[in-house]
């Protein structure tokens, strides 16, 4: 049917009666439809509406869909469900894991699952534990026990050894096992802690897998965790290539040296040429530090998120950013691929040369990129290209999420076409699919960029290695104190986000009042229309708006959504006939599913 769909007019019309799905169609549990609706969710996304009744169902499911199609409530919905009717039974170890890479997911997906159970107003509880806690802590969070766990594999593998949960516990009590991101869990070294529980798991405990791409870390899971699964997919993920970006991210790319890309970068934020709030990607905390001394000097405020911050700083910062606080973030990632060593040494030179000897270690649990969900971040820009594809894929993944629509631009160095040609070829890059095209950004001209190299040359040289250095050390300083005051304020105050300013200058020398401003004899007519334009379309959607630009939204073409894309495998083999499933039990659940769902 979707082949079909997307050649007739009036198999559209079907395809869109299907997506017409309601969560009560999916047989969901009232309390959680109001509580929906009162998070201004009305209707399953595409992978809901396939995921949600084979959960229900208690069927092992690998769920793989886009980023930002919103997989965390295909999950959490069936699971509170199911929930809501075991409550009454006793137990010893909470009846469900969520195992997730990072600790920013982990209060993320605890967030999520808690404020349902708030609107729901049911007695359930969930909670977090990280590595970071104290044994009591972690003690203390289990008494009860909570129903549902979120945390790292690496916590759990703690509590186990610390005898904080008990293996026969986990054996009597566990129920469903999640894991989230999985696609990540393998490659942030968790494999000896998921081979520390898998043997405690019991026969009948029924596990999902949740990932946004594919790759061999998802065999292996699925071969060490799951029975019998049943695979939702992509459409033409294997052959084609197709989708793997959400469609209604547009890709840019712009070929710059790398001594021109803060030239660039430059133009596109004061030229306003891209839509705010933008998230930059960098590769290194060093390079994030010298970028935003650098924009501060023309009046561009941005918070830099990395890996060496507290865990306290960190998720204010991306609630901050989150609420629209400020515009422009720069986050490093990659730092688990990279190797630790070299991020360690670039950590212990500041320690060493900084004078007050600030010493902090990266957190291995941390994650900016991979499944947090920022909100209503427009516009992605790689400044430093990512290490690999399935980065790239992640990256973006950040904007254009649920209903929303974003772009992305690239600034690609010589020594990074390697890469760039290996994102392209994963993508297809074909210019008939415009959801995988990585176009030239076309509203940047020459003349625009040259008019602001003058400018650009003397304040790079002044952001030297050692002004880098001192203001990382100044923020790590200022955030180390921030964190301890950031607990004991939100404990009291929840939600209070205005206490502290993460995107403060750290500049010594305050940025030069004729560098805040651009001159218009400095723009040549093409860049100021480009810049009307993109300020026209922003004034469109609403700006930052979130509800406003909702209704935009559901203006939005619907093939160009990438929320509407998603199909079931159902996939191949179903066109041939069948629900793909791992092994031979398929009976009547695959006559079910055989039509292949195109939602
Ligand atoms: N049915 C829905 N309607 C509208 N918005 C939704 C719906 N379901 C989820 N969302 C929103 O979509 C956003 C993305 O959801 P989520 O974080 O679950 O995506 P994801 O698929 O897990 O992405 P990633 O792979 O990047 O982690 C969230 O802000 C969530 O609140």
């Amino acid at each position: 049917m979707a082949n079909a769909a997307k050649n007739s007019p009036n198999e559209i019309q079907e395809e869109e009666e299907e997506e017409e799905q309601t969560f009560e169609e999916l047989g969901l549990d009232p309390r959680l439809i109001r509580a929906l609706s009162k998070k201004g969710i009305e209707k399953p996304t595409p992978i809901q509406r396939v995921a949600i009744p084979l959960i229900m169902e208690g069927k092992d499911v690998v769920s793989r869909a886009k980023t930002g199609s919103g997989k965390t409530y295909a999950y959490l919905l069936p699971l509170l469900q199911k929930l809501f009717s075991d409550s009454g039974s006793r137990k010893t170890a909470p009846s469900a894991f969520v195992l997730v890479p990072t600790r920013e997911l982990c209060q993320q997906v605890y967030s999520e699952g808690l404020s349902l159970i708030e609107f729901c107003r049911v007695h359930l509880k969930v909670v977090q534990l990280t590595s970071s806690m104290p044994i009591a802590d972690l003690k203390a969070a289990l008494a009860g026990p909570p129903d549902i766990l979120v945390s790292t594999p690496a916590c759990i593998s703690t509590c186990m050894s610390a005898a904080v949960l008990q293996t026969k516990s986990i054996q009597d009590s566990l129920s469903v096992l999640i894991l989230d991101e999985a696609d990540l869990l393998l490659s942030y070294g968790y494999e000896d802690d998921l081979k520390a529980l898998i043997p405690h798991v019991p026969r009948r405990c029924q596990c999902l897998l949740m990932s946004a791409t594919s790759s061999s870390d998802i065999e292996k899971l699925k071969k060490l965790v799951l029975h019998n699964p049943y695979i939702l997919t992509l459409p033409e993920v294997g052959d084609v290539k197709d989708e793997i970006v959400p469609k209604n991210v547009q890709q840019f790319w712009i070929s710059c040296s790398a001594r021109d890309k803060l030239l660039h970068i430059l133009a596109l934020l004061k030229l306003e040429l891209v839509q705010k709030r933008v998230l930059v990607f960098s590769n290194s905390i060093n390079m994030a530090f010298r970028l935003k001394l650098f924009l501060e000097q023309f009046g561009i405020r941005s918070a830099v998120l990395n890996a060496e911050l507290p865990q306290n700083s960190r998720l204010h910062i991306l609630e901050e950013f989150n609420a629209g606080l400020f515009d422009y973030l720069i986050a490093t990632d990659d730092s688990q691929i990279k190797g630790k060593e070299q991020v360690n040494e670039e950590i212990n030179v500041t320690s060493r040369k900084s004078k007050k000897h600030v010493k902090q270690k990266l957190d291995s649990e941390f994650g900016v990129v991979r499944g947090i969900d920022f909100k209503n971040v427009y516009t992605v820009i790689n400044f430093e290209m990512p290490q690999s594809a399935a980065g790239y894929v992640h990256r973006i993944g950040r904007t254009g999420r649920a209903y929303n629509t974003g772009a992305s631009v690239s600034l690609v160095s010589p020594d990074e076409m390697e890469v760039f040609e290996e994102i392209k070829s994963m993508l297809g890059d074909d210019v008939t699919k415009d959801s995988n095209f990585i176009a030239p950004f076309p509203l940047l001209t020459k003349n625009a960029v040259e008019s602001l190299r003058y400018r650009v040359e003397d304040i790079a040289k002044s952001v030297t290695k050692i002004a880098v250095r001192e203001s990382r050390a100044q923020d790590l300083r200022n955030e180390i104190l921030n964190s301890e005051k950031l607990k004991a304020h939100f404990d009291d105050n929840p939600k209070d986000l205005d206490l502290l300013k993460h995107d403060k200058v750290l500049s010594k020398k305050p940025p030069p009042l004729h560098l805040c401003d651009v001159p218009e004899y400095l723009l040549d007519p093409t860049t100021q229309e480009a810049s009307k334009i993109v300020k026209l379309a922003r004034a469109a959607m609403g700006g930052t708006n979130p509800t406003r630009r909702k209704g935009f939204n559901r203006k939005f073409k619907k093939s160009r959504d990438p929320l509407k894309t998603f199909s079931a495998d159902v996939s191949k083999r179903a066109v041939k006939g069948g629900m793909k499933r791992k092994g031979k039990d398929t009976g009547d659940d695959n006559q079910k599913h055989k039509k292949k769902k195109s939602l």
